[in-house]
């Protein structure tokens, strides 16, 4: 999938025939060819997406099947997610802002991780990386991009991955999968946003400040272009000496 070129389309279908469908490589019945593939990112039931996410509350004929182990207090739980996608489908590199454990229930699939240390060498447009082919970067486009560590797994049913907030991370589909991801609160509740339903809006502080620094370039706009360029790069000075550059 790549958000940028934007190459997926948002269509309803009934779980049972996501299912069947996502399952196979060809299908009689389709929405755009009979070789689409097909991922569900479960919301809650809510369509205007303010519910979360909670496979117990959307799905709870078959929640049970789930026991999520113990890594956290229940008071800190924010949401189950089901994915289920079909082979070869690969959601881009993003990161989301609590920790998470991947369940991986059916089908093979590859992780690629990334350290949040290596946010300047991500590309990074909000929570997304510009780098949509991970495996084939454009290194003239994107540069600093060789310079990351990559960390890698391959996760089959059972295993379970644990993805610390902050932590970039692109999942490629090997086999047609299920999975359910469980987000939750690992800092003071207060910090995160109240309206962020798929738990991936920055923190209450850092969203504020990433909107002050845009103010902040807004404001060298009345300048001419040499001064504004000149201005620019002191303020990425001052933003150097503060936070280290790894
Ligand atoms: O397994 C996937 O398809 C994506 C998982 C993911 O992004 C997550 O658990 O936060
Ligand atoms: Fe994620």
């Amino acid at each position: 999938m790549d958000f940028i070129s934007k190459n997926f389309v948002y269509k309803t279908l009934p779980l049972r025939d996501l299912i069947e469908r996502a399952a196979k490589e060809e299908n009689t019945e389709y929405f755009l060819n009979s070789h689409e593939y097909y991922y569900l990112r479960s919301l809650g039931s809510d369509p205007r997406g303010r519910e979360i996410a909670d496979v117990k509350k959307q799905f709870p004929s078959i929640a049970s099947d789930i026991t999520v182990p113990k890594f956290f207090n229940d008071k800190d739980f924010f949401s189950s997610v089901f994915r289920i996608g079909s082979s070869g489908v690969q959601l881009w590199t993003h990161y989301d802002i609590m920790d998470n454990i991947l369940i991986q229930i059916c089908g093979k699939k590859r992780v690629t991780l990334f350290s949040p240390d290596d946010a300047l060498n991500m590309y990074l447009v909000g929570d997304k990386s510009l780098v949509i082919d991970i495996d084939n970067p454009d290194l003239n486009k994107y540069p600093r991009f060789r310079n990351v560590k990559r960390y890698e797994c391959m996760m089959e049913p059972g295993d379970i991955l644990f993805i610390p907030a902050l932590w970039f991370h692109n999942a490629l589909a090997l086999e047609f999968g299920i999975a359910v991801n469980i987000f939750w609160k690992h800092l003071p509740h207060d910090l995160y946003d109240k309206k962020d339903p798929y738990g991936n809006k920055d923190l209450v502080p850092a969203a504020r400040a990433l909107l002050a620094v845009e103010n902040a370039v807004k404001q060298l706009d009345v300048l001419p272009e040499e001064y504004r360029q000149f201005y620019g790069k002191r303020m990425i000075t001052a933003l150097e000496n503060r936070f280290t550059k790894r």
